[in-house]
């Protein structure tokens, strides 16, 4: 069998167990890997992205961020190239929301263009989410400031997939959002 089938596997059942507790927002509590899942499958049949290592970067974009994995057990399993990725997008939690927002914005043109890539697609299945089912607790005000947000940061990953690009734009378009 193609070991890149292998690895993908592997990958997304190492995302999975790391997951497993946790939930989305939604109101139906969507099982917390659909979303790396969906990232995953943005790259794949919408961005027509083949590189294994974005891919595996995608599946385990969150783990670092919302569970107890750390990027050396990430280097040790999956190498240093999707570590390297998944720290380009991965915030601080040690900081405030405020300043972690505001650093997405600042440093999203300085990504490498792998993790511009996952950045694009986890900012379009956020934003497909919200237009889908707004998540417990959140207003319509706060769901229009993260859509506002989103385009600072998308904007500052211009030219890395046109695919992606153009349905972010199309989504910032119908929420008034000059982009
Ligand atoms: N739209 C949506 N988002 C949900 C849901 N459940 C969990 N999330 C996660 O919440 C984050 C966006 O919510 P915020 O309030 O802006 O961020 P916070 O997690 O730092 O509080 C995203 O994290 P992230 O993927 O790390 O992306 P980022 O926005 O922090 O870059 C998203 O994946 C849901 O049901 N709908
Ligand atoms: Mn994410």
């Amino acid at each position: 069998m193609n070991l890149e089938i292998i690895l993908l596997l592997e990958t997304v059942n190492f995302a999975a167990e790391k997951h497993k507790t946790q939930r989305r927002k939604d109101t139906e509590a969507t099982p917390y890997i659909n979303h790396p899942i969906g990232v995953a499958r943005i790259l794949s049949y919408e961005g027509g992205i083949t590189d294994i290592t974005v891919l595996q970067a995608a599946l385990l974009h969150d783990t670092v961020e919302d569970t107890d994995t750390s990027f050396l057990e990430l280097e040790a399993v999956f190498g240093a190239t999707v570590a390297r990725i998944v720290q380009e997008v991965t915030d601080d939690k040690a900081l405030s929301k405020q300043e972690r927002k505001q650093l997405q914005v600042e440093h999203a043109p300085h990504c490498s263009h792998q993790a511009k890539l996952v950045k694009l697609a986890d900012k379009l299945y956020n934003l497909r989410d919200l237009n889908r089912c707004t998540p417990s607790g959140w207003t319509p005000q706060r769901v229009q400031e993260y859509f506002t947000w989103a385009a600072q940061v998308v904007k500052g990953l211009r030219g890395t997939n046109t695919a992606l690009e153009e349905k972010l734009y199309q989504l910032f378009k119908e929420r008034g959002i000059e982009t």
